[in-house]
């Protein structure tokens, strides 16, 4: 205080002793001086004046409002009243500011968007603007960003949507790797038949069985020692978990992005150190695979997977264009990992728990089962297409329980008008998917499970052109995963209801509470007890 009391003296003397002079001129020099003075700032005012105002309707298009929103304390803003139930948090702010609304989250502005007419207008109408994801600090540590999910919108982003896409996620390359999706099926069968009578936890058993299958698309396609490559999956494994772990963590520098260069609760630092055992871990595998092409095997693979197709496409690119190499091959793989598991195995969870929930639904899906694939024959993925009622429910589970209730959150390029308000150029922009999904303005009854909603209705799908539903997002960004998603979905549900019967534990109730994160949880894991409906269709899984 007492510093800054002298500072502010100090200061305050030395510019009146600079002015002194200007009003006690008294020659011709002296006054021509004071002229030339007074015109040049009063010019320099003009300019400033002018400058600020153009600069400030640059950054404030038609002189635009910020949406409303609550005022928060200073510094912090209103970081210290958010609850962890974040989507519901913020679907409850929407009832007192509206549909957009504006929180200062520490020096982050944040705008939260609860209205399927607005999504429209940043995903669709304003697309190119909100193209690129607002990216947390932990997450540039990983191949520097250069993945599909976070690299900014450009040709680094299009070059690996296209290899995503043409390579690995469509139809016909999915039908490639099929082989390796029913080995997992199998082996999850085989583990949940031995477990007839016990408990088991479903959590735990569809997250192992995701994370098995995508990594068996991703690189298990034989080739090289099968037992190394095993046991580094398992080593993969578990260091993905503790990647997943660090990026939901709430982190100071995405909060204060001036403070970010301190990593204050040293989160960069961790993720540096899980990241280098990570990549060491994926060259082993990389290299055993290389060793094994080079040994004429072609990669010995019984079935060709995404390791494979990637090896034979890297260094490629044509002139100009940019050149897919190492870093991204590995960060590809990543990105398949990270973003499908959690997603896929949770929403294979909530399925099972909302069908048990409503047990007359999970018969009629049973129903549907034994007639189109036969009650003592095996589940097989081209049953999918005709499994009209199960794809009824994985869509309403998709709306009820969002995977990623806020979806991945966008930040614009230029400062733009959203619904008459200004959302300023690098804001953090959530979409509450997860409170579209229950607007009683568009669903009826909007809390109940009711998959009969989506039967013999072609308006919604996964495509995101109906605003209403956005289960994998829309637009530029949209999900690049949706129809592997959506055959594990179905394959891993339907095979889980055609063979078993399940019930919980005796005395216990069916919790359906929700835990908010990346991606939305049910708040307690399911446990439930199997018991198999069919011998014969078993037998075929042995
Ligand atoms: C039920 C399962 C899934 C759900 C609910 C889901 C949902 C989403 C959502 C909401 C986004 C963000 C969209 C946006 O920002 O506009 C996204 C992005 C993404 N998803 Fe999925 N996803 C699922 C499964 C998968 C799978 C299986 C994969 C790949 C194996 C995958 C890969 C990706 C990638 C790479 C992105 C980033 C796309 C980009 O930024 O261009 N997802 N997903």
């Amino acid at each position: 205080m007492i510093i800054s009391t002298n500072m502010s003296e100090r200061l305050t003397s030395a510019a009146s002793d600079a002015w002194a002079w200007w009003a006690e001129t008294h020659n011709e020099k002296d006054e021509w001086a004071r002229g030339i003075l007074t015109v040049s700032s009063l010019a320099l005012l003009v300019i400033w004046y002018t400058w600020s105002t153009l600069h400030s309707k640059s950054r404030k298009p038609h002189n635009l409002r910020y949406p409303p929103g609550p005022r928060g304390l200073p510094l912090v803003g209103h970081l210290p009243f958010l609850d962890p139930q974040l989507h519901t948090y913020f679907a409850n702010l929407a009832t007192t500011y509206g549909p957009i609304y504006k929180l200062n989250l520490g020096s982050k502005l944040t705008v939260v968007v609860t209205s399927s007419s607005l999504a429209k207008e940043i995903l669709r109408d304003h697309d190119v603007t909100f193209a690129n994801h607002d990216v947390p600090s932990v997450a540039r540590v990983a191949y520097g960003g250069s993945d599909v999910l976070w690299s900014q919108y450009g040709p680094e982003w299009r070059m690996l949507r296209r290899v995503c896409v043409r390579e690995m996620l469509n139809n016909a390359s999915l039908d490639a790797v099929y082989a390796l999706r029913k080995r997992e099926v199998k082996r999850m069968v085989n583990d949940i038949h031995r477990r007839t009578g016990e408990l088991v936890n479903l959590r735990e058993e569809m997250f192992l069985t995701i994370q098995n299958v995508i990594t068996s698309m991703a690189w298990g396609g034989g080739g090289g020692d099968e037992e190394r490559i095993a046991r580094l999956g398992t080593e993969f494994r578990e260091v993905v978990g503790e990647i997943i772990e660090l990026l939901g963590k709430p982190n100071v520098s995405d909060f204060f992005p001036s403070l970010s260069r301190f990593d204050l609760q040293g989160l960069v630092r961790d993720m540096k150190v899980l990241f280098l055992r990570f990549d060491q871990v994926f060259d082993a595998i990389i290299e055993e695979r290389l060793r094994s092409m080079e040994g004429g095997g072609g990669g010995g693979a019984e079935c060709k997977d995404f390791l494979k197709t990637l090896l034979q496409l890297k260094d490629e690119g044509e002139a100009g264009k940019v050149v897919f190499t190492m870093k991204h091959l590995k960060a590809l793989l990543l990105d398949m990992v990270m973003g499908g598991t959690d997603t896929t195995a949770n929403a294979l969870e909530w399925a099972m728990a909302e069908l048990m929930n409503k047990p007359e639904t999970m018969t009629k899906a049973q129903e549907e089962l034994d007639v189109v694939v036969g009650k003592n024959c095996k589940v097989e993925e081209s049953h999918l297409p005709k499994l009209q009622y199960l794809q009824a429910v994985v869509k309403e589970v998709l709306r009820l329980r969002p995977g990623v209730p806020l979806m991945v959150p966008h930040c614009p390029t230029i400062s733009c008008n959203i619904g008459g308000y200004l959302i300023p150029k690098g804001a953090k922009v959530f979409l509450n998917t997860w409170a579209i999904h229950r607007d009683p303005s568009i669903w009826d009854n909007p809390l109940d499970f009711n998959p009969e909603r989506f039967l013999n209705k072609t308006t919604y799908d996964y495509t995101g052109n109906d605003f209403n539903y956005l289960p994998f997002g829309s637009g530029r960004r949209i999900c690049a995963g949706i129809p592997m998603a959506e055959r594990m979905l179905m394959y891993g549900l339907a095979t889980l209801l055609h063979l078993f019967d399940w019930e919980l534990p005796k005395g216990s109730k069916l919790d359906l509470e929700e835990k908010f994160g990346i991606v939305l949880k049910k708040a307690t894991p399911l446990i439930v007890s199997p018991t198999p409906r069919s011998p014969n269709a078993i037998s075929l899984y042995f």
